[in-house]
């Protein structure tokens, strides 16, 4: 899965960091405008009018409430939406920057502040838990997300930790009037050790509870930390390097379409640089993606290098026979669809593209507007059944299935929280389901890429293992490794491929390559 890019200018933004290592947010309150100067919130906020405002009992002008300054303000909204209305980070921040006008560092501090308040939550509630001397879950919803920010600032960024402090409570006073005297506190508590002490303090401990410390140390839900880690054969060390890059802001990659543009030439017009392992990526270190000509002239789109990775490894595959019925099966919203699509105009060949979901099929069309792409917005597992998706009639089949996203997690901040394994077992019958449909609907001798973004292994190795076995077919492995760029590390041993953000730089991507027989 491709997500959209973490927005605002992600070149200015202050990287989070397990300690306060990388946070850069302490410049921000130099020479910022003084908090009141600025107005906090639309309506029911403080008043945009300025510092003083006039006398209840009339006439007389006194400092008006400190209001809280408009980056964090934004924060707290978007972290109260994603809690409260179970929104997504990456679609109600951008709207919400763009509302207030927000650009530039104020934009990239706003969504330092959301991205990482949201992605250490399960820490951050476990310190405020110990300070608060109450289980975070019994604090009013509005504070405990103050609360939560305020304690970010503390933890992981360079925030001055009165500037932290002061902030929360003024943002208390509005959003839970009554609780800035419980949230001063709170935050003075917090402050009192850095977030090594914090996980020195609260940690299970890392020799007979190596999942527990590994999932408060870098904030992630046990179940996780313990699927990461059987997927990387057990290596404790190499499971806390993808936890760190799961804290990481994501990078943005861009994909060259074959025949449309040229990597090295994006490169130099974005002023990024040339991917080090796919043919068409381009990394970009700064800018908005979704704003530049290459990306709104379609001659390039915004994808994971990993994604394009696995698209490929389909399209080289060696094939014998007819090589003209190309069928992405999962589509939307059309990232692989894109890149596949290009790939076939230069082939000679036609994608068909499948998407159940209505409005992810109309941004299928839109991806491939312009490519020899047909877009059917049906049910992939009606293979045999719709004539459009006739059984033994594709040559390359893409299922690019419906997962727990769990390799992709930088990405979705608030989706490590989200996910519970009581998702898995639908996902897999779905997955098995839409393997075997596509085991059908290629020829004999064709080729089945089935990817998934998670490493989990019931999602990977089980799935396909079980779809093989039991789609009535032949089924051959082929080794997937070759089918990668040459010279590609930490490829195991095959014949299926599993690519990792702290080895690769780029999502968890898994990837079996099957032949029909
Ligand atoms: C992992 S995403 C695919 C990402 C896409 N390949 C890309 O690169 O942009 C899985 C997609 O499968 C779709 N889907 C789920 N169930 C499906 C089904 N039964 N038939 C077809 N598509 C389905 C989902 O709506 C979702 O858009």
């Amino acid at each position: 899965m491709t997500g959209p890019a973490e927005p605002g200018r992600f070149s200015d933004a202050p990287r989070g960091g397990r300690s306060g290592d990388a946070g850069r947010g302490g410049d921000r309150d130099r020479g910022r405008p003084e908090r009141g100067e600025r107005p906090g919130r639309r309506g029911d906020g403080p008043p945009r009018e300025g510092r003083f405002g006039a006398d209840r009992r009339g006439g007389v002008r006194r400092p008006a409430r400190p209001a809280v300054d408009l980056p964090r303000h934004v924060a707290y909204q978007a972290i109260a939406a994603v809690h409260r209305d179970d929104a997504y980070a990456n679609l109600v921040l951008p709207a919400m920057l763009r509302d207030e006008g927000l650009t530039g560092r104020d934009a990239a501090f706003a969504t330092e502040l959301t991205y990482g308040t949201l992605r250490h939550t399960g820490t951050l509630d476990a310190i405020i838990t110990d300070a608060a001397g109450r289980d975070v879950q019994r604090i009013d919803p509005p504070v405990r997300d103050a609360l939560r920010l305020g304690t970010y600032q503390l933890l992981h960024t360079r925030v001055p930790a009165h500037a932290a402090v002061s902030s929360t409570v003024d943002l208390v006073r509005t959003v839970g009037p009554g609780a800035t005297g419980f949230a001063n506190a709170v935050l003075r508590e917090v402050a009192g050790r850095d977030a090594d002490g914090w996980v020195a303090k609260l940690a299970p401990s890392e020799e007979t509870d190596p999942i527990g410390h590994l999932a408060l140390a870098y904030s992630h839900p046990q179940w996780i930390v313990r699927a990461f880690a059987e997927a990387l054969g057990g290596d404790l060390r190499e499971t806390a390097r993808l936890l760190i890059e799961d804290n990481e802001r994501p990078p943005v990659h861009l994909c060259a379409r074959p025949g449309l543009a040229d990597p090295v030439a994006l490169a130099d017009e974005v002023r990024g640089a040339p991917g080090a392992f796919s043919p068409y990526a381009v990394y970009l270190s700064g800018g908005a993606p979704g704003e530049l000509a290459a990306v709104t002239e379609g001659r390039a789109h915004v994808q994971d290098e990993g994604s394009q990775l696995v698209a490929n490894a389909l399209a080289v595959a060696p094939l014998d026979g007819p090589d003209g019925r190309w069928l992405d099966l999962c589509a939307g919203p059309g990232g692989k669809a894109g890149l596949l699509g290009a790939l076939a105009a230069e082939r000679g060949a036609r994608l068909t593209a499948v998407e159940v979901a209505e409005h992810r099929a109309r941004l299928v069309a839109q991806a491939t507007r312009g490519l020899p792409v047909t877009v059917l917005n049906t049910d992939g597992r009606t293979v045999g059944a719709d004539p459009k998706l006739p059984e033994g009639h594709f040559d390359r089949v893409l299922v690019d299935a419906p997962c727990t996203g769990l390799g992709s997690l930088r990405r979705r901040p608030e989706s490590r929280w989200r996910r519970q394994p009581s998702d898995l077992p639908p996902l897999t019958r779905l997955q098995r389901e839409l393997l075997t449909a596509a085991l059908r609907a290629v020829r004999p001798g064709g080729l089945v890429a089935y990817v998934t973004c998670s490493p989990h292994t019931v999602e990977t190795h089980v799935t396909v293992t079980e779809a093989s076995r039991r789609c009535g077919f032949p089924v051959d492995f082929v080794d997937a490794r070759p089918l990668l760029p040459a010279g590609m590390p930490g490829l195991g041993d095959g014949p299926t491929v599993q690519l990792w953000p702290q080895r690769h730089g780029t999502d968890a991507m898994f990837l079996a390559v099957l032949r029909r027989g």
